[in-house]
């Protein structure tokens, strides 16, 4: 017998693919399949590529959330400034709460607590492994997030008036930020995905929600129809500009800041406080863990526009670029 210390360590939780519904079992085995960058497959489902466990989280939240019209869901193409916008809605949506603590910057939730524990995700979190999750404890505004495309949201998202901010990021960078957080998760002893496969695989589409193009595409469709429902923003444009787009924001969800809250200069507490500088140097996202197991530091990289022109060749940036003109110029977007 080995002893406890001679025991493999259980892998963290976004690599276990076992504990799935047979309703979901069934579901997999029914889907068009492809190696996956971190766990062993992506399934295609709805049109978009999903790992098991993920896939289980999807199908739980789609039967089980109930929206309530004064929700605010956050939805995003992975890797494009989650984390960053999950913090800004935070102190945003709360700020009454902690008035003394945004100006002191020392008591706020966001200093023990990575964002992504504070703004979770449905289907991620609340929903993984087929759990019922109890939400009574989460007042009004609730906070919420999810990357599921439009056709996947949970008919309640559709149904009610809830609002949703939605966020993506030109296609290179979160095609490279997307291969250095999923290597970074891979276990040591299966190695790395090389950039050359990887790059294939996002281009075909196959990637986490994927495919990228059409994700950004139904919500900017929607977000025209309906821009009383859908804010589209975008990384780059809130980089350049994030005074403006938080004001933008805020306005949108219906907490706009007051004249008072201008004069305090509310708007570049908020910024300061959820800047990359803040808080990747934070101690809980240093060294803190989510309890799907990804370390928070994960979260953290470079958070910079073009990042992309350190690692694509130029055919790749002409591959991308070609695929972006063809799906997306045609109905008004360009990244
Ligand atoms: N505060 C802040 N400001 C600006 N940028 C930030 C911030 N926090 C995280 N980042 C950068 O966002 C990238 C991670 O994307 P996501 O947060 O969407 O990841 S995830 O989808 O939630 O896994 C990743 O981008 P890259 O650095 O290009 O990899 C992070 O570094």
């Amino acid at each position: 017998m080995p002893t406890s210390h001679e025991l493999p360590l259980s892998p963290p939780k976004y690599l276990q693919e076992d504990d799935i519904t047979q309703e979901c079992r069934e579901l997999l085995s029914s889907l068009p399949k492809e190696k996956g960058w971190v766990a062993s497959h992506l399934y295609q489902y709805q049109g978009f590529w999903h790992p098991s466990r993920q896939l289980q989280g999807v199908l739980s939240c789609q039967q089980g959330f109930q929206a309530q019209d004064t929700d605010i869901h956050l939805v995003t193409t992975p890797k494009s400034g989650t984390t960053w916008l999950k913090a800004i809605l935070f102190a945003l949506v709360n700020r009454a709460q902690y008035p003394n603590d945004i100006t002191s910057q020392q008591q706020h939730p966001l200093h023990a607590n990575n964002p992504h524990d504070l703004v979770p995700f449905l289907e991620l979190k609340l929903y993984a492994d087929n759990h019922v999750p109890d939400l009574t404890s989460f007042t009004s505004p609730r906070l919420f997030s999810t990357h599921l495309p439009p056709l996947s949201l949970p008919e309640s998202i559709k149904c009610s008036a809830c609002k949703l901010v939605y966020l993506c990021r030109n296609p290179k960078d979160t095609f490279v930020s997307l291969w250095h957080f999923t290597n970074k998760l891979r276990p040591k002893d299966i190695g790395t995905n090389s950039l050359e496969d990887t790059f294939d695989r996002f281009c075909r589409g196959v990637s986490l929600y994927g495919p990228f193009w059409d994700h950004v595409l139904g919500y900017w469709k929607e977000s025209l129809e309906n821009p009383g429902k859908i804010l589209f923003l975008k990384y780059e444009e809130m980089k350049e500009k994030p005074d403006e787009h938080l004001r933008r924001i805020a306005q949108f969800l219906g907490y706009p800041f007051s004249p008072e809250e201008e004069k305090l200069g509310l708007v570049d507490e908020i910024l300061g406080l959820c800047s990359f500088d803040t808080l990747s140097k934070l101690e809980v996202n240093k060294s803190g863990k989510l309890l799907s197991g990804e370390e928070n530091k994960t979260f953290f990289r470079r958070g910079e526009v073009g990042d992309w022109k350190n690692f694509l060749s130029a055919e790749m940036e002409d591959r991308l670029d070609q695929i972006s003109e063809q799906k997306l110029h045609k109905f008004g977007l360009k990244f």
